[in-house]
């Protein structure tokens, strides 16, 4: 018979943590681009489909606040959708994501109109916003513990986009200036989260396979991404 009983914090924990393995600092693509290897183009490639996944965050935030019945823990989600959408039109982290867009050289028509998206990455994006929408909110909160692994890899970038990339104007740079402060912060709320309400084997099961899911939706980003480089 399998094993049923609840893992403890920290074995839990441990599990959620080893995800990282799985994470998509290690893929092909973000490795070319944090060693400084992608050309003007492919790095406006990067750009302009990461939009799509960001565009769509704040509103697959509001379906997992959609999903909660805490008081406390919509509370505190919020500040997502505040973090990203901003307190004004020319505020919050997806105007500097265009920002970063328009300091590559890209305007920001064509990023709007999303005629640089590839299939795939609008395929994986929208899977997250419907796992979002369809599934427990508990379980969207541990889809979004990939940001647990996020800092470290944001700041290398940040590194990497002035080290290598001096062409993009320092001005577009100011998510990543500004994003790995927030992830720390946004991610051990989540994983307090998680711990707290998946009690249960099946509780913590779940979550482990909602992060799992959330891996292979970034991963798949990047595999779109590099294929469409490779093909010129
Ligand atoms: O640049 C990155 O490598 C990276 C990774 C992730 C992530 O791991 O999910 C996020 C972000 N950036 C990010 O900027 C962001 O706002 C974000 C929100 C979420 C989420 O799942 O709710 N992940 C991420």
């Amino acid at each position: 018979m399998t094993d049923r009983t609840p893992r403890t914090v920290p074995e839990f924990t441990a599990a959620l943590q080893a995800h990282s393995e799985s994470y998509w600092d290690t893929h092909p693509f973000h490795q070319r681009l944090h060693r400084g290897g992608l050309s003007e183009p492919e790095l406006r490639s990067w750009i302009a489909n990461r939009w799509y996944y960001q565009k769509w965050l704040p509103q697959k935030d509001a379906a997992v606040i959609a999903n909660c019945p805490v008081p406390e823990v919509r509370r505190r989600w919020v500040q997502r959708l505040a973090d990203q959408d901003g307190a004004a039109p020319d505020q919050g982290g997806n105007v500097d994501w265009l920002a970063l867009a328009e300091a590559a050289g890209l305007s920001r028509a064509e990023v709007l109109d999303e005629r640089h998206v590839l299939p795939g990455v609008r395929f994986a994006t929208d899977a997250y916003v419907n796992f979002a929408r369809t599934r427990p909110w508990i379980e969207a909160v541990a889809a979004s513990l990939t940001e647990l692994f996020s800092p470290d890899l944001m700041r290398d970038r940040l590194t990497a986009l002035r080290t290598h990339y001096g062409w993009v104007e320092p001005a577009g740079l100011r998510y990543f200036e500004q994003r790995p402060a927030v992830a720390d912060a946004d991610s051990a709320h989540a994983l307090g989260l998680v711990t707290e309400y998946c009690t249960s084997r099946e509780q913590q099961d779940a979550a482990l396979a909602a992060l799992a899911f959330k891996c292979d939706v970034l991963w798949s980003m990047l595999d779109a991404i590099e294929h469409a480089a490779a093909a010129g």
